[in-house]
């Protein structure tokens, strides 16, 4: 009989640690070694038990992030998010092409997102210009856009209201400043650490490992480093065009429905490119992903 639910916060090859929301950490085993694995954010039922607890089972997931393994198979990485938030800063200078793959991966799970521009204190470097172009596609696209700085503390709270009770996970490039929201956010971060160490019996905890940590107003920040450097093989061309509905509108009015928007005539969305309703840039990340999608669809196919 399960004894309760718990909220997975790792999961390993041989095992995972289950918090009981009660104020304790168990280390527990799958059943058999056909059990599906539960994944980071799983909600689990649970048997308590020495030297290992047992999982029972799985509850139904309310989205799963997937990362292709190295054949580009989807495996399971990350269960039950609430908001994919995005960092960007002034440095490094920010990869357009980065923010949009998460964006195709949230639309996608349909998990809302948040633009964090970081690193305020440096607005004043040249980059801080591609900044705002990234903000404003994103107002465009309806997902909020909070700025601030970890350094400073500008902004936090604001970060704090939008995502209370939310099960967040940061996403962005090195040294845009992860880590130190996640700190800011959570301020018994070491501690947790420690007691996550010491449940598992792994010695120090290595940062290599999805973990979940739970955030003092009920919601938790997911730390994923193989979230961090997704890529999307495993999705399909249909998913990409959904993260570009100015695409998808303006080719409603291309003559030919396969029109791969190259040179076909009266192309809907190269003459949105020359309107200034598709930016340059926009047109170019659409492409970029597409043939990279359009190359795993093949492989798919056995071709
Ligand atoms: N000026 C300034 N520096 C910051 C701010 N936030 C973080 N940094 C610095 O930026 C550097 C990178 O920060 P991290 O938090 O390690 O960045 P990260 O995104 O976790 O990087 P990875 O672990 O490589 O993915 C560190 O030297 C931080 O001190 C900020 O708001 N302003
Ligand atoms: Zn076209």
């Amino acid at each position: 009989m399960s004894r309760a639910t718990g909220l997975v916060i790792m999961s390993t090859a041989d095992h995972c640690l289950v918090d009981d929301l009660a104020g304790g950490l168990h280390r527990c085993r799958l059943r058999g070694r056909r059990a599906s694995r539960p994944v980071c954010g799983d909600r689990v039922r649970w048997t308590p038990g020495a030297p290992d607890g047992v999982i029972d089972g799985i509850e139904p997931r309310r989205n799963l992030i997937e990362r292709g393994d190295f054949r580009g198979r989807p495996r399971a990485l990350v269960a039950n998010v609430d908001r994919l938030v995005i960092v960007v800063a002034p440095e490094p200078a920010p990869d357009s092409l980065l923010v949009d793959r998460y964006l195709v991966l949230a639309r996608t799970l349909a998990i809302p997102m948040l633009l964090w521009c970081n690193k305020q204190d440096l607005v004043d470097r040249p980059s801080a210009q591609t900044l705002n172009t990234l903000r404003a596609r994103c107002h465009r696209l309806d997902i909020p856009v909070l700025a601030g700085s970890t350094t400073t503390g500008a902004g936090l709270p604001a970060l704090r209201d939008q995502t209370r009770g939310e099960t967040i996970i940061l996403v962005g490039q090195s040294g845009v400043g992860k880590s130190s929201i996640t700190q800011a956010l959570i301020p018994a971060l070491s501690l947790r650490i420690g007691e996550i160490s010491a449940t598992s019996g792994q010695g120090r905890h290595t940062t290599s490992e999805t973990t979940l940590f739970r955030r003092d107003d009920g919601g938790a920040l997911i730390d994923s480093p193989g979230v961090r450097t997704l890529r999307l093989d495993h999705l399909g061309s249909e998913a990409v065009d959904q993260a570009y509905p100015e695409i998808l509108e303006a080719a409603g009015a291309c003559r030919f429905r396969d029109c791969r928007h190259d040179r076909e005539p009266d192309c809907g969305v190269r003459e949105g490119l020359a309107a200034g309703a598709i930016e340059p840039e926009r047109f170019e990340n659409w492409r970029r992903l597409r043939r990279e999608t359009d190359t795993a669809d093949t492989a798919e196919r056995g071709g």
